[in-house]
């Protein structure tokens, strides 16, 4: 990804760190009543999804979040939900990697911002408006 980003890895800082990362294991038991999870974007730079086999139900937009500032939009973070039958359970799996926690991302569409303001900044727009403006809240005037 680096790569393809024509990042010069000698002189850039490493974004992600190991400390950060999460593991979470999902049981959305059957349902005809809304959703397994509601539409959102995660906050993570990377999201790595394993679901059940013979289940599916994860549902992608598109929209843009953490990877895309790192990236300065050249890669946009998907909106994303889950549907969940009425007569089949679904396990999943999905392992979130974070930037370490006093990382500033820099990039050339965002003013510079470190994980834990952002994630200060999510908590404060939900408590006050009720859901999360996320990176928008980033960008530079220019
Ligand atoms: O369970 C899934 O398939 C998706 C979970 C998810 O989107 C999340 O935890 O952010
Ligand atoms: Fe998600």
């Amino acid at each position: 990804m680096a790569k393809n980003l024509e990042l010069n890895l000698k002189s850039t800082k490493s974004y992600v760190s190991e400390n950060t990362g999460l593991v979470r294991v999902y049981r959305y038991p059957c349902t005809n009543v809304g959703w397994g999870m509601e539409v959102h974007t995660d906050s993570s730079v990377l999201s790595i999804l394993n679901q059940d086999n013979h289940v599916s139900g994860l549902q992608v937009l598109k929209d843009d979040q953490w990877l895309t500032a790192i990236s300065s939009d050249r890669y946009k973070s998907a909106s994303h939900r889950v549907k969940v039958e009425k007569d089949t359970e679904r396990i999943s799996i999905c392992y979130f990697v974070f930037p370490g926690d006093d990382v500033v991302i820099e990039s050339s569409k965002y003013n510079p911002f470190s994980y834990n303001e952002f994630r200060a900044q999510v908590q404060k727009d939900i408590k006050a408006l009720g859901y999360k403006v996320g990176l928008a809240r980033c960008k530079s005037a220019g």
